[in-house]
């Protein structure tokens, strides 16, 4: 495997107060990757990424960027890192080409006003290149945001809840703009509590629960590995027991007999293959149905079946 552009190990934080809000995380992320961190409110998703960021200064642990211990080489590092934060505090006042111009230059690129046109065209920007961002809408402001982070040309870059209170069209569209990122071979970290976020984006996804990493797995093994399939069949004629051949699968007789529910994994030799196989010994049997629903589970069931609802919702 390549080496990892960010090597995160035993990284802890008690904030003032007490608050332990990172908690001895272990974390590789792969270069050219999307990776999503999922979890509820307070989680510890915004430390985290503020510890990367220099933001926030870790109590334990090591940081290394592209080979880079952070506490030793935080500039090197910093310079190849972009990060566009939750809400703009700053620069209301400043034009959007003025605000990204500056952000080019923080790290010690030079100027270069040919990139900035391009991020702002690729952004839709470029028609309020010279409004006040406070004369912006939300959507435009966090669109600024993501200029400025992208406007030294980072290789990684974090999004904190990128898509946070936007509408349904805006966030497809930044979704649009974020996979063009990593066409571009920007490695990406997302931290979001939209489960459909993950879904949709993600290579990896890490679940993160009060301060520690409960899992990190590529989306789809999660999904195949936690989730599960549902089938309903109705029948035609009630059922007063299950005939033996159908009891051997995963199911249970509903709706006064008149329904069958299938309950199984989703992964290799469950889901929609094993409800085809019980189909096939519904026709056998002499049993006939009406009708046949099937799903499989969401990321959104594993999180909440691992989280529990009330802590997703929360
Ligand atoms: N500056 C601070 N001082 C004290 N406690 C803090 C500070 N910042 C965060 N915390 C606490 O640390 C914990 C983790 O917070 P953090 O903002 O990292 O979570 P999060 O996962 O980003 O949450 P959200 O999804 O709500 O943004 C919380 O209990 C929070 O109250």
């Amino acid at each position: 495997m390549h080496e990892p552009v960010l090597s995160i190990r035993g990284l802890t934080k008690t904030y003032r107060g007490g608050t332990r809000a990172l908690d001895n995380v272990d974390l590789d992320i792969r270069k050219g990757e999307i990776f999503a961190l999922l979890g509820p409110n307070g989680a510890g998703k915004t430390t985290l990424i503020g510890a990367v960021c220099g933001l926030v200064r870790p109590t334990g642990g090591t940081i290394a960027a592209f080979g880079h211990d952070l506490a030793r080489d935080w500039r090197a590092a910093r310079a190849r890192i972009g990060l566009v934060p939750q809400e703009l505090s700053t620069d209301m006042f400043e034009t959007v080409r003025r605000a990204v111009t500056y952000s080019q230059g923080l790290f010690g690129k030079r100027h270069d006003p040919a990139r900035i046109e391009e991020i702002l065209r690729g952004l839709s920007l470029w028609d309020k290149r010279d409004t006040q961002i406070r004369a912006l809408s939300g959507g435009m402001k966090r669109r600024v945001l993501i200029a400025k982070a992208l406007a030294h040309e980072p290789e990684l870059l974090f999004l904190d809840e990128p898509t946070a209170g936007v509408d349904v069209e805006l966030r497809k569209g930044m979704w649009d703009q974020i996979a063009a990122l990593k066409e571009r071979g920007v490695t990406i970290i997302l931290t979001t509590h939209y489960i459909e976020e993950a879904e949709e984006m993600a290579d990896r996804v890490g679940i993160i629960r009060g301060g520690r990493i409960l899992m990190v797995d590529e989306k789809h093994a999660m999904m195949e590995r936690l989730g599960t399939t549902e089938a309903v069949i109705d029948l035609s004629e009630p059922l007063a027991a299950l005939p033996p051949a159908i009891a051997a699968f995963p199911v249970e007789l509903a709706g006064e007999g008149m329904r069958l529910v299938y309950r199984g994994g989703s992964g290799a030799g469950g889901g929609a293959a094993e409800v085809a196989r019980l189909t096939q010994a519904l026709t056998r049997t002499g049993i006939a149905y009406t009708s046949l629903d099937i799903h499989d589970s969401s990321l959104e069931d594993i999180f909440v079946g691992l989280l529990g609802a009330q802590e997703v919702s929360a």
